[in-house]
């Protein structure tokens, strides 16, 4: 067989899984902001800002993932993925990822409606939010799948925090470490799920695999973006003795 031949066959699962693993070189866990945030180093404001952001991405999930069922044939499959929703929007009683995320909000020093009216919200995190709904729109049910791979790699990030607030941020709540608790199981969970579909759509070629770690970038761009977005909206730029604001910050009280 020579050379050209060997470089187009399909990888095998194994070595599929591992390409899609591999990506996690990329996430956002290594970006600055992140490392900042892990290693105790963000101020009060900038914690705040980032929870305030981030609830941008929780209310859209729900979104993303309807569109996703809305996009599959499958009755099996959208048996099991219409849970993710049920996940962020709480069901009976039982409340869900959203209103968790309030409750870390308030666990941070915001109020609800701080959270909730979306006035912190900057440009690029709505920018990059809505090109992650607008992609499950648009695209196959089994690419929008892929596109959720990022949850590969979410529980060690969720891990992290769970770790390493109390000790670096301990002005923060108990309780609003909730969110990331919860996701730890929620998280494998879905993997297991999201990581079957892609294995066994994509892996018809070396073509398709390839598409796919496309895909999973794509994503990993979105939270990149995020991540971008919020350090500059939560950070004071200074240069040539004059202050520069990227937001305008709305006061918040201790
Ligand atoms: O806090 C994080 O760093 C983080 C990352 C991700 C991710 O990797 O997409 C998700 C979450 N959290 C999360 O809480 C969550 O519910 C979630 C759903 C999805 C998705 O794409 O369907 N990603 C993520």
């Amino acid at each position: 067989m020579n050379a050209v031949t060997q470089a187009q066959l399909p990888w095998t699962r194994e070595e599929f899984e591992a390409k899609l693993r591999e990506k996690g070189q990329g996430y956002h866990i290594y970006h600055p902001f992140h490392v900042m945030m892990y290693e105790g180093k963000l101020t009060k404001e900038q914690l705040q800002c980032w929870v305030a952001n981030r609830f941008y991405y929780q209310i859209a999930i729900p979104m993303k993932d309807a569109a996703i069922l809305s996009n599959c044939p499958d009755k099996e499959v959208r048996k099991q993925w219409i849970v993710r929703i049920t996940d962020h929007d709480g069901v009976d009683d039982q409340i869900g990822g959203i209103e968790a995320w309030i409750k870390l909000g308030e666990a941070v020093g915001l109020t609800r409606e701080q959270v909730t009216s979306l006035e912190l919200v900057s440009p690029g995190v709505r920018f990059a939010v809505d090109a992650y709904i607008n992609f499950a729109k648009q695209r196959s049910w089994q690419e929008s799948v892929c596109s959720s791979l990022t949850e590969l790699f979410a529980p060690h990030i969720h891990q992290q925090r769970i770790s390493s607030w109390p000790s670096m941020y301990p002005w923060v709540k108990e309780e609003g470490l909730m969110y990331f608790k919860k996701r730890l199981t929620e998280a494998r969970r879905d993997v297991e799920q999201g990581l079957g579909v892609t294995l066994d759509y994509f892996s018809t070629s070396r073509e398709m695999q390839l598409k796919a770690l496309d895909i999973l970038q794509f994503k990993l761009n979105v939270l990149w973006v995020i991540a971008d977005s919020i350090m500059l909206a939560s950070t004071e730029i200074k240069t040539e003795g004059r202050d520069y604001l990227r937001q305008p910050v709305i006061k918040i009280q201790d």
